[in-house]
């Protein structure tokens, strides 16, 4: 039975990427000493902070943080104190505003975007307040450069804003009734907004402060909310450490006494999800961020073991590691079943991505390339290449076990044979039937393949899942020589860029 179950009922099953046609127990057995070592330099990560060779952009010592995150500790970085301000934002975002506007790019993005589909699905802007249970609407923007997609945003926040002006004016509720109790709690601990100026709450995260994107998009968004007359706030999420030389984004926060939130010292963007850079958009949708670390303490536990099958951590990078390198397995297709779940794959894609495709001194380049796929979607799409094209890739499969709530397919067209045969099902159990299919299809072809299970999809289990994939990044860096820290490639193209803008301001 190769699969690695914890307590929690976390599974990794691992029997179709570990057997006598795949990876063999001989190449695990090989790396003894990697391992002992990579864990070892884990542990003492754990104790001290640091990690050998890692320095910042401008090139001094910086130490790594995120094994402290799943704690809560006076001195530690998720603070008692932050989890109580957490739920005064949770509060303030529910009495206050209509609608917020998350923006960031990358890992000042994609972790908060799981959060956000997973606990609000997709259609949490076309619900009434009362089925939002008084949380604002959330918008995305910041992550690309696209007019139009912005355009769409400011249409929607116009067009709710002008629906508010009329009603206050017009003193007419949203049910047509001249009923008008202003601010009055309904059964919940929220206030019904409908006769308050309509309010929208800007969050800008960069840690650096300055990406051309959620600044761009800021700037527009909020001249845009002043020339319509739309009441608004800012919150700045940004690299606070230092006053004196603070990032521009905090620098604005100053200067205008914008609250302000931290993306902490020693946690680079994409290990951030456990921080306030996302747990503040948990906060205002109401997610249980407390579950969420809950589930991030309970894998790192789980993973405190140099056992290599023991350790779901340690094992995840093992195995793709020798996929990699002894088999030429340089793909990972990241699939999780389920729409929700299709951010999980993009922010995957970064920690992969930006973490272990690095050059190395003497060994030539190091990666794994990371396709984001989701099922069952992508079985209609990608699959066929993942059955017959070339050995190169891991599918990584991501399933729920238990969904909850089904829904069943009526027996409408039975004269029909082959509607009928999927009669009477629930579309999860099809769901879970579909990947268990892809995983024995590929199997069948010694296709390399792993599978992780969650019980269910709540904030516990996702908090499990994400911080195992940090780790399992940073044991693979090690493994691999590559610092999982910094990301030097990405300036090449900023410093093209650059002149490039400057360039596009002088033609005005
Ligand atoms: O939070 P920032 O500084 O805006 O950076 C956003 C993203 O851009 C990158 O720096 C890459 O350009 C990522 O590492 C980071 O997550």
């Amino acid at each position: 039975m190769s699969e690695l179950k914890l307590s929690s009922g976390f599974i990794l099953d691992y029997k179709d990427i570990y057997n006598e046609h795949c990876i063999q127990s001989g190449n695990v057995d090989a790396m003894v000493d990697k391992v002992r070592e990579a864990h070892e330099l884990a542990q003492s990560m754990r104790r001290t902070g640091v990690v050998e060779g890692h320095v910042s952009k401008d090139g001094t010592p910086e130490p790594v943080l995120f094994s402290q995150l799943p704690y809560v500790e006076e001195n530690g970085i998720n603070t008692p104190q932050l989890m109580e301000r957490l739920e005064r934002l949770r509060q303030y975002g529910r009495n206050n505003f209509d609608a917020v506007i998350s923006l960031g790019i990358g890992g000042s993005y994609l972790g908060s975007k799981v959060l956000f589909d997973v606990q609000c699905g997709s259609f949490w802007n076309q619900m009434s307040d009362e089925e939002r249970n008084g949380y604002p609407k959330v918008y995305f923007a910041g992550y690309n450069a696209d007019a139009r997609y912005l355009q769409g945003i400011l249409t929607r926040i116009y067009h709710d804003s002008d629906a508010r002006a009329k009603q206050i004016i017009g003193m007419v509720s949203s049910d047509g009734s001249d009923d008008y109790e202003f601010n009055m709690p309904t059964d919940g601990d929220f206030v019904d907004r409908h006769y308050d100026p309509y309010k929208v709450l800007l969050m800008v995260n960069s840690k650096s402060g300055s990406t051309i994107e959620p600044m761009a998009n800021f700037m527009i968004l909020e001249n845009a909310l002043k020339g319509h007359y739309i009441d608004y706030e800012v919150i700045a999420i940004t690299d606070t450490e230092s006053t004196e030389n603070p990032t521009i984004l905090h620098a604005m926060a100053l200067e205008n006494g914008w609250k302000t939130f931290s993306v902490p010292y020693g946690v680079g963007g994409r290990f951030s999800v456990f921080t306030e850079v996302s747990l503040t958009m948990g906060a205002l949708i109401g997610f249980d961020v407390q579950q969420f670390l809950a589930g991030a303490r309970s894998m790192d536990r789980a993973c405190q073991t140099d056992h290599v099958f023991e350790n779901p951590a340690l094992l995840s990078a093992v195995l793709k590691y020798i996929s990699a390198e002894t088999y030429g397995r340089v793909i990972e297709v990241f699939m999780p079943y389920g729409d929700c779940l299709r951010s999980l794959s993009d922010w995957y894609v970064q920690l992969l991505a930006e973490s272990l495709g690095k050059q190395r001194e003497h060994q030539g380049p190091y990666s794994r390339t990371p396709v984001a796929a989701v099922g069952t979607t992508d079985m209609h799409a990608q699959v066929q290449e993942h059955q017959e094209g070339r050995l190169n890739k891991v599918v990584q499969f991501i399933k729920i076990k238990s969904w909850g709530d089904d829904l069943i397919v009526p027996n409408s067209y039975g004269q029909f044979a082959k509607l009928e045969a999927i009669s009477n099902i629930g579309l999860s159990q099809i769901l879970n039937v579909a990947l268990d299919s892809n995983q024995e299809a590929l199997t069948s072809d010694n296709r390399f393949n792993m599978t992780i299970e969650l019980p269910e999809l709540n904030a516990f289990h996702l908090g499990e899942l994400m911080y195992m994939y940090c780790w399992a990044i940073f044991y693979e860096s090690i493994l691999a020589g590559v610092d999982a820290f910094d990301q030097p490639g990405v300036e090449v193209y900023k410093r093209i860029l650059g002149p490039k803008i400057k360039a596009l301001k002088e033609q005005k």
